[in-house]
């Protein structure tokens, strides 16, 4: 070991000092002057090394807090003994806070995946978004209790304790935005699509999608194709059985047209719908009609054999976990409709006939808030298309076809939806 470095008497630096504090030795003989003079520089350069070295490890240490991994560590406690661990904290918890709050404006679903946006459902529901698309309501943005800073503390996300499960083309969008202007409710603008596409992600995912929600809030997410695809059910139990699930439903028949009436938008050079919906239609019988078989693996026509589907559900969910809204009566009657739907959700009545404008010219509520003049908010262009007209024949032929379903799915659910 270098005498020197003990024996040398250092310019005095706060930090060393406290670096250096040991019991007091003995007096050293006086140095010699020349001596002095060059052992005094090279203590003044290592103590500048030593600040360097001191800020360049906080400056790392921002670095590493800027690509995010602050929020995962704890924040160090405020020591008061050294002016550098005040300034190393307080920089330190003040990224933390940028990211936190950055994060907290993101909110539950603008922080969702980029993929989310491209399914068929949610594309659609997002075309027309002149007037109102779904991300932007009635002052109740998904990620809207995100914004509060202060109230983090009983705000979390959760996973869905209910979901509308279906059906694509039912009038799934409208009851999602319906309900989103009551206060009890927070949901996922987009469709999520987790039981079906996104299982493998994990329920860490599906929860980091969700808005923050209070205590006493409900968390809800919609995605129509849920309710055909076979894993769900026994997906959706194992995540929770008390899992309340709603399901809008709409004369199958309608609902084909406007299936298809979707997809031709996207895709103009598809065959007619006559011809789609039979098995081995030939022009020759009019691209359909005639003595042919409705073809029942066509997706617009399969969707629409709710008996069949809600089989399944049944094996995992009581009866009373279900609700079946009519799509009709959604148009006609929605505040009827809500009170049904916020009965079944144990939530007070706060979306009622005060909400609802209907708007003539495009034929459906809209929503409006209770109080003062404000314009009312329509779902856009996407949601009401014009159907093509369909040949007479094929659409009876197809109410045949229904017939035996609609009359289980009316036995199965206590209801008379009134399709036949
Ligand atoms: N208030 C209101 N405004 C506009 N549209 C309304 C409304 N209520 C129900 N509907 C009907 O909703 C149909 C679209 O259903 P979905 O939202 O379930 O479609 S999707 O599956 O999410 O693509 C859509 O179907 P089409 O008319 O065939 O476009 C509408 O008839």
């Amino acid at each position: 070991m270098s005498e020197d470095a003990d024996s040398i008497p250092m310019e005095y630096s706060p930090i060393l000092h406290h670096l250096h504090a040991g019991p007091p030795s003995s007096p050293s003989p006086p140095p010699s002057p020349s001596a002095s003079s060059s052992s005094s520089s090279s203590n003044h350069v290592r103590n500048k090394l030593f600040v360097l070295c001191i800020m360049l490890s906080l400056w790392v240490y921002m670095v590493y807090c800027c690509v995010g991994y602050c929020a995962t560590i704890p924040t160090p406690a405020v020591s008061r003994s050294t002016t550098t661990s005040i300034i190393t904290t307080s920089i330190i918890t003040s990224i933390s806070t940028t990211i936190t709050g950055s994060e907290a404006r993101r909110g539950g679903s603008l922080g969702a995946p980029r993929d989310l946006l491209n399914d068929d459902t949610e594309a659609d529901s997002r075309g027309g978004g002149d007037d109102w698309d779904e991300g932007k309501d009635m002052g109740k943005d998904t990620g809207k209790t995100g914004l509060s800073l202060n109230g983090s503390d009983s705000e979390s996300q959760r996973l869905p304790q209910a979901i509308i499960i279906g059906v694509k083309k039912g009038g799934t969008r409208a009851l999602l935005e319906f309900l989103r202007a009551h206060p009890d409710i927070r949901a996922v603008g987009a469709e999520p699509h987790f039981f079906d596409r996104n299982y493998h992600k994990g329920l860490e995912w599906y929860r980091d999608l969700m808005p923050k929600t209070m205590e006493g809030q409900l968390t809800m997410e919609k995605t129509p194709s849920y309710y055909v695809t076979k894993e769900v059910p026994a997906r959706i139990y194992n995540m929770s059985k008390h899992t309340k699930l709603i399901v809008v439903v709409r004369d199958p028949v309608t609902r084909a047209i406007s299936d298809y009436t979707q997809t031709r938008s996207k895709k103009p050079d598809i065959p007619s719908f006559e011809s789609l919906a039979f098995r081995n239609a030939t022009p020759a019988s009019g691209g359909g009609g005639g003595g042919g078989v409705i073809d029942a693996t066509w997706s617009a026509v399969q969707i629409g054999m709710y008996a069949k589907h809600l089989e399944r559900w049944r094996r995992y969910f009581p009866a009373e976990q279900l609700l079946f809204v009519s799509g009709e009566q959604l148009i006609s009657d929605p505040a009827g409709e809500m009170a049904r739907v916020q009965d079944f959700l144990g939530l007070r009545q706060e979306v009622t006939d005060r909400h609802f404008h209907f708007d003539a010219a495009k034929g459906f509520p809209c929503l409006k808030r209770p109080e003062g003049n404000s314009k009312p908010h329509c779902l856009g262009k996407t949601k009401g298309r014009t159907h093509p007209n369909i040949d007479a024949a094929v659409v009876q032929r197809l109410r045949e076809f229904y017939q035996p379903y609609n009359r289980k799915f009316y036995q199965m659910t206590g209801h008379d939806f009134g399709w036949d």
